[in-house]
């Protein structure tokens, strides 16, 4: 169970996240919107224990995310960066194995090393696992950091798994791979909260999602309850249609065509 009660963040006079009070529990995918700025990556670094909220609670299990040590905190949740900076040229499967350092102590078991296997299948990444991490391409290394978080909770099911924008750079397919990933993990008794700026793919997968606007949570729901071209407006300013899909009955949105002016002469 993940609860925060009434969390803000705060950097001199600039409220980051006000007041955002939310529950989850195993077995729940929630997945949060909102415009950039809104205040989701802030959101997801305080429930991650990296940032220190101004007030309120967060706990995860009962007990306060800044009273776990750091080893008890890696054994409950992983978190899967924006930007994750590797400067050495490790490869894929050093980087993936990263994730198994709480689990061990000098050399991974043989349970570290299947799991290893099994994250990097998964991940779609077998054939890169003795590549240079710093050769493969965006959406490739993005994977490799997926498989890596994945490593850390595998065996740790009702662990929490915080995903921020785990799709941005991941073509269609290893989109809905990822969203599936997730899904499952889910349904296994994970926690998994992710932030996603596809409003369709959170439609498709979210058992819920929560939209922030300007650092407070403004909609909170399943999709079918939030997903609205009032409620997309509110928080994208943004004209657009809401359908439902015949076959799965989940909504999508399409968006309207945004009128823009150009001047006729441009100065150079
Ligand atoms: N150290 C800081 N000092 C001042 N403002 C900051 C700082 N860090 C973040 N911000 C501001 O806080 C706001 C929220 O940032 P955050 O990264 O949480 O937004 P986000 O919703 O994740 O945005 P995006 O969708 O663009 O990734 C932004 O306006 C950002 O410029």
């Amino acid at each position: 169970m993940l609860t925060a009660e009434g969390i803000s963040y705060k950097i001199g006079q600039n409220t980051l996240v006000k007041d955002i009070s939310f529950s989850m529990r195993p077995g729940e995918l929630l997945l949060v919107l909102g415009a950039n700025g809104a205040g989701k990556s802030t959101l997801l670094r305080m429930l991650s224990g990296e940032k220190k909220s101004s007030c309120g609670h967060i706990k995860l299990y009962q007990k306060e995310i800044s009273d776990y040590p750091p080893q008890e905190l890696a054994l409950k949740r992983a978190v899967l960066n924006q930007q994750n900076i590797v400067t050495m040229a490790f490869s894929a499967e050093e980087i993936v194995m990263m994730g198994r350092y709480p689990h061990y102590k000098n050399n991974p078991g043989q349970t570290d090393l299947n799991i290893i296997d099994e994250v990097l299948q998964l991940c779609g990444i077998t054939s890169l696992r003795t590549r240079s991490y710093l050769s493969l391409s965006g959406g490739e290394q993005q994977r490799v950091q997926l498989a890596r978080t994945l490593a850390q909770i595998w065996d740790i099911p009702g662990a929490l798994l915080l995903l921020d924008e785990p799709v941005a750079a991941l073509d269609v397919q290893y989109q809905q791979q990822t969203l599936a990933i997730a899904r499952q993990l889910a349904k296994r008794g994970f926690m998994v909260l992710g932030i996603l700026h596809d409003i369709n793919l959170a439609a498709q997968y979210a058992d819920r999602i929560l939209m922030l606007k300007k650092g407070r949570k403004w909609y909170d729901g399943s999709p079918a309850e939030v997903l609205s071209s009032k409620s997309i407006y509110e928080i994208f300013e943004i004209d657009s249609d809401i359908y439902t899909n015949p076959r799965t009955l989940k909504h999508f949105f399409i968006p309207k065509d945004v009128p823009i002016e150009l001047n006729n002469q441009i100065s150079i």
